[in-house]
């Protein structure tokens, strides 16, 4: 089966023509894209850059027609917990749910719209970041607020990167030898937005991302965890920080960009190496961070079997694994150095024989996932 994957983003548009019928990554991949500078004058909105889309599919296609197409989501809210076809009804929710996710949701609504002029009559699919997490219990998700604000607005943890979650949780337990079932768990999603999450017998009890994907980990542009009152004080402080503005700097302006000046971790973690001491610091920040979550999270799951790193920066970056895997001492974890600096597309182990608890990195490919769910919901 022929599948077009979409990745909508506010900006751009990464997508995807995978068949699923073919053995091995280079096979199933017939053609990727991404285009980006949406809402700039030569591509003034997403329906413009599906038409650009379509046309660099024409040649890679052959003539062959495209047989469904799968959306990403990211915030399916409590309604959705796993992939659906796209009706008239699930466009109208996923708009509903924007101002759960005003960066995202919006953008997706606005690329299914443009799916459907461009391709008309081919089956479509929406898979959400949120839906892995359903399985959170309310101690993990709720907020000690009042109860109006979950009743009324929604306010909870959704977390979000499920499908990436959940793609490398499976690997990582078959790459174990261990059932699915019986697999305890923490995986670190880090890319430009960074996760973790707590796996329990399979299944998510815990992750750092929150209502919004801000949450947590200290990320390329976004600051993760703070004190939300330092927030409203700044604000009473400077009326002119709206909450809009505020919501920018916090998303766009803050996590590694605020404090090395760059959000690029091959390029802070070389500003480290050559010893510039803002890079140090949001290093050492953020691999605090993360090694403070591993902790929590190896409590959480009653002791993990294995450490998983995925993403961009899990999967690609030797220095920042060693930085947060030398905070987990106390855990009894031993990176394997030369190990660490292997690359390539296959799991791998990266910790030690001796090392108490296995660290393993496994590629992640959540266009692969995404492929699949829609071939499932549509063949
Ligand atoms: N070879 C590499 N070494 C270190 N970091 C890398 C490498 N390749 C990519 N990254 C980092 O991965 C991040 C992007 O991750 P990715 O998962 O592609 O993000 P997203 O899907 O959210 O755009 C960036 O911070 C980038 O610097
Ligand atoms: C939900 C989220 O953070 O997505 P991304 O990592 O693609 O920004
Ligand atoms: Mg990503």
């Amino acid at each position: 089966m022929l599948v077009l994957v979409i990745n909508c983003g506010s900006s751009s548009v990464k997508y995807q023509v995978r068949d699923t019928a073919a053995t091995g990554e280079d096979a199933q991949v017939i053609a990727k894209g991404l285009i980006e500078n949406i809402g700039g004058a030569e591509i003034p909105t997403h329906t413009e850059a599906l038409h650009i889309m379509a046309e660099a599919l024409v040649e890679p296609l052959h003539g062959k027609t495209i047989d469904a197409i799968g959306h990403r989501v990211v915030h399916g809210g409590e309604i959705f917990s796993e992939p659906v076809i796209i009706t008239e009804d699930v466009i109208t929710k996923i708009d509903e749910l924007s101002p759960l996710a005003p960066l995202h949701n919006p953008a997706h609504v606005l690329g299914i719209r443009a799916a459907q002029e461009t391709y008309p009559g081919v089956p479509m699919v929406a898979v959400f970041d949120t839906a892995f997490h359903g399985t959170m219990p309310a101690h993990a998700y709720r907020y000690a607020v009042p109860e109006d604000f979950y009743e009324q607005y929604g306010v909870r943890r959704y977390g979000f990167h499920g499908t990436s979650h959940d793609y490398v949780t499976g690997i990582a337990a078959d790459f174990l030898g261990v059932e699915r079932s019986e697999f305890n768990g923490v995986i670190a999603h880090l890319g430009n937005g960074a996760s973790i999450t707590a796996i329990e017998k399979g299944a998510c009890i815990d992750t750092s991302m929150g209502y919004t994907p801000l949450a947590g980990l200290i990320m390329g542009t976004r600051s993760g965890d703070i004190d939300p009152s330092a927030l409203t004080s700044v604000m009473i402080q400077n009326p002119e920080i709206t909450a809009e503005k505020m919501d920018t700097i916090l998303n766009k302006q803050s996590g590694l960009l605020a404090i090395a000046g760059n959000n690029d971790m091959r390029e802070v973690v070389e500003a480290m190496e050559g010893g510039d001491e803002r890079a140090k610091l949001a290093l050492d920040m953020t691999s605090y961070r993360l090694a403070k979550y591993i902790g929590g999270y190896h409590v959480a799951v009653g002791g993990m079997q294995a450490l998983v790193f995925t993403a961009g920066i899990g999967e690609n970056s030797s220095q920042f694994r060693e930085l947060a895997i030398s905070r987990l001492g106390a855990l009894g974890i031993k990176l394997d150095a030369e190990a660490n600096l292997v690359r390539g597309d296959e799991p791998r182990v990266i910790s030690t024989k001796d090392s108490a608890i296995p660290v393993l990195v496994v590629p992640t490919n959540e266009e692969k996932a995404i492929a699949e769910a829609t071939e499932a919901l549509t063949k």
